[in-house]
């Protein structure tokens, strides 16, 4: 059975060693592998090149939001060590959007760059407490469209949202999706959840999955049963 190269795992360990514990246990032609703020402030580059030395393509997943030339900036030192895909806040606005996709563009560097719209852990009574009122879907997609004429190649949202934004913003652009959560899997913190195989017929190009994997009692076979369910199993 193969995996198709939409899933990501994201690797939220405390420690190098914890994560790369994890990651000798999966297979590059089966996943990407996303390294998030935890991870990253802990360990810092040293755990891309780790993860590229084993073979994967590796999300880094750190949402700068910052003014234009920061954001710019930390865009390019990701993208210099090679990352596949690297990630700002929406929320940021145009001109710290389109200063990132160019400096990637006049560097030649060939990363990913994606926005992130409305974290998937928020519902509308959260939106509403930060000033943006109406539901989630909506913000998404203002922020979608806003992220893809600002240069970027797609958008983390729920893949609740995948199917709107496709017809909004086409095929090709990138939908990444957390908030990922299979039949046996808990919600945790996350509001707007789908299952894996709901999320790739909602049109999400990529899922990120975290804790039902990585937390799960027996990681392997929680991450078997969402390959299963992604074939069809
Ligand atoms: O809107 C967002 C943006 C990023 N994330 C990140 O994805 C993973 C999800 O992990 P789970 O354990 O599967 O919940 C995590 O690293 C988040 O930082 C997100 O969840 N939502």
């Amino acid at each position: 059975m193969t995996t198709p190269p939409s899933l990501i795992i994201a690797l939220d360990y405390p420690s190098l060693d914890a994560a790369l514990c994890m990651a000798d246990r999966l297979d590059p032609a089966r996943c990407r592998l996303k390294v998030g703020k935890e991870l990253f402030t802990r360990s810092g580059p040293a755990v891309l090149e780790a993860l590229h030395g084993r073979g994967f393509e590796v999300f880094l997943d750190l949402k700068f939001h910052d003014i234009p030339h920061t954001v710019a900036s930390a865009v390019q030192a990701a993208a210099e060590q090679g990352v596949w895909m690297v990630n700002v806040h929406a929320g940021g606005g145009r001109r710290m959007m389109e200063a990132a996709a160019e400096c990637l563009a006049a560097q030649r560097l060939a990363t990913h760059l994606i926005a992130v719209t409305v974290l998937t852990s928020m519902e509308a009574s959260d939106l509403e407490e930060v000033g943006v009122g109406g539901a989630p879907e909506d913000q998404v997609r203002r922020l979608a469209l806003l992220a893809r004429d600002s240069g970027m190649g797609g958008v983390v949202c729920s893949a609740r949202e995948a199917a709107r934004l496709t017809d909004d913003c086409g095929e090709a652009f990138l939908k990444v999706t957390p908030g990922i959560r299979p039949r046996f899997a808990a919600a945790n913190d996350q509001q707007r959840i789908m299952m894996p195989a709901d999320a790739m017929r909602a049109g999400s190009t990529h899922l990120v999955v975290g804790r039902p994997v990585t937390r799960a009692e027996a990681p392997m076979a929680a991450l078997e049963a969402i390959e299963a369910e992604l074939a069809g199993g």
